[in-house]
């Protein structure tokens, strides 16, 4: 091990990742709460600011993958598509069997520069996620309850609301709802096998409404879907702690530009797309599995320097007051405070781990587990 990598492996290195994620997370998202009144006077003036500060905590994750771990992420895809990305609205559909899934995801919509406008059909629990959640809020993020009666009318209704969005923005949709887990696929291939579906071996049985609902909502907002289809090499299975520990990673998505206009408007048309394009995704994976890449060209946009000074600029500023106060509190030998201090510490230590726990696979929720999901926590 390089003294490099020994450092990265450090705990004090991720206390101080975690104090400056949290600091500067919980001061943002105070700035966002102060924007509330700018909504009154201008909505596109606020929706604009939201998108900036929101920069700010999204881009520190993006720099602890690209800069901190180091983790290449490759793109493949058609040369004529890659000039749009960026620079029009997108569904991007993207599968869910990795733990920093969504983080490579915010990797390429920082390297297209949507990242601050970037959002995401989420389930409900994650809008309580101090920081992550909360600045989402802000962001006009569409939550779910994954319960379709209660769905329909507030997903229709918060998609609606982006038609006058002022920059442009993807808007990320998981259509399996949930993270793979070997329990969650088995028991959705019953539910495909009952409905006459072909199988798939990589991906869960997509839900379609979801989908429909947002290709309805967003026709004339949005040109495209983007079909995206995530792997990584030698089958390494990436975490967010992985990442804060530097272990780099390798990560391949494809992405095939689908303009919206060929997607059926018929719910039922609309599904069977959905189930077809799931199918084209297995193959993609399948060809994956065989020769270790994605059909198609590779055209990597490179990281660029913005998340990096982004986070030494939060980490130069909150350091010094943190340095000034430890020094301070030594000096005092007062054992209260010390032991007061320790223990905020602890809680703030504690709180940033159960943050890190709503990425973990093995903490996932039931969704999917049964056929009819009354489970749904
Ligand atoms: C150039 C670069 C391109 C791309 C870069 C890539 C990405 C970057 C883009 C943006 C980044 C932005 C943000 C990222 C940041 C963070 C994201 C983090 C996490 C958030 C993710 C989540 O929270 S995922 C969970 C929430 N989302 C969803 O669930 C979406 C999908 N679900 C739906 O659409 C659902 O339809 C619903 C939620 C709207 C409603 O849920 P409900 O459960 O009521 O679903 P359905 O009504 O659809 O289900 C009933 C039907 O399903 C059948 N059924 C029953 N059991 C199963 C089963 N186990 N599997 C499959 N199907 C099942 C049932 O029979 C019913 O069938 P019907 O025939 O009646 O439909
Ligand atoms: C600068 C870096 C500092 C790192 C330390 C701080 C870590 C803070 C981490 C906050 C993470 C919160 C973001 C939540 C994103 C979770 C994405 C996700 O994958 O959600 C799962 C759902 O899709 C489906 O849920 P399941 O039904 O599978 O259950």
């Amino acid at each position: 091990m390089g003294l490099l990598q020994l450092l990265k492996s450090q705990f004090l290195c991720h206390l101080i990742i975690c104090y400056v994620f949290l600091v500067s997370g919980l001061i943002i998202n105070l700035l966002q709460l102060c924007t509330l009144p700018v909504w009154l006077v201008s909505k596109q003036l606020a929706r604009r600011i939201n998108i900036r500060l929101a920069y700010c905590i999204s881009s520190q994750m993006v720099a602890i993958l690209e800069w901190w771990s180091g983790t290449e992420c490759t793109l493949y895809t058609d040369p004529k598509s890659y000039p749009l990305y960026g620079k029009e609205n997108a569904i991007v559909v993207l599968n869910h069997a990795f733990e920093i899934d969504f983080l490579c995801g915010w990797t390429f919509c920082e390297r297209f520069g949507v990242l601050g406008s970037s959002k995401v059909l989420a389930k409900k629990q994650l809008a309580y996620v101090p920081i992550i959640g909360w600045m989402w809020y802000f962001l006009e993020i569409v939550f779910c309850k994954r319960k379709w009666e209660e769905d329909r009318r507030t997903v229709n209704e918060s998609l609606e609301k982006l038609r006058d969005y002022p920059e442009n923005f993807w808007f990320l949709l998981y259509c399996e709802g949930t993270r793979f887990t070997p329990k969650k696929h088995q028991v959705s291939m019953q539910v495909a096998e009952s409905k006459g579906l072909s199988k798939l071996k990589y991906h869960l049985l997509p839900r379609t409404k979801g989908f429909w609902v947002t290709v309805q909502s967003l026709r004339g907002t949005a040109a495209a879907v983007y079909d995206s289809t995530l792997n990584f090499r030698n089958n390494e299975m990436p975490t967010l702690l992985g990442l804060l520990n530097g272990k780099k990673y390798h990560a391949d998505l494809y992405v095939r530009r689908i303009p919206l206009e060929l997607i059926p408007e018929d719910e039922k048309e609309c599904a069977e797309w959905l189930h077809k394009l799931y199918q084209e995704k297995d193959s993609f994976q399948e060809h994956y599995a065989k020769t270790g890449r994605f059909p198609g060209p590779i055209m990597s946009p490179p990281r660029r320097p913005w998340s990096l000074i982004n986070w030494l600029f939060w980490s130069c500023l909150l350091l010094y007051p943190l340095g000034l106060l430890l020094t301070q509190l030594i000096s005092s030998g007062s054992v209260f405070t010390i032991v007061a201090s320790v223990a905020v510490c602890s809680a703030a230590s504690l709180g940033v781990r159960w943050m890190i726990g709503q990425t973990e696979i093995k903490r996932a929720s039931n969704y999917g587990n049964k056929e009819v999901s009354l489970n749904n926590n």
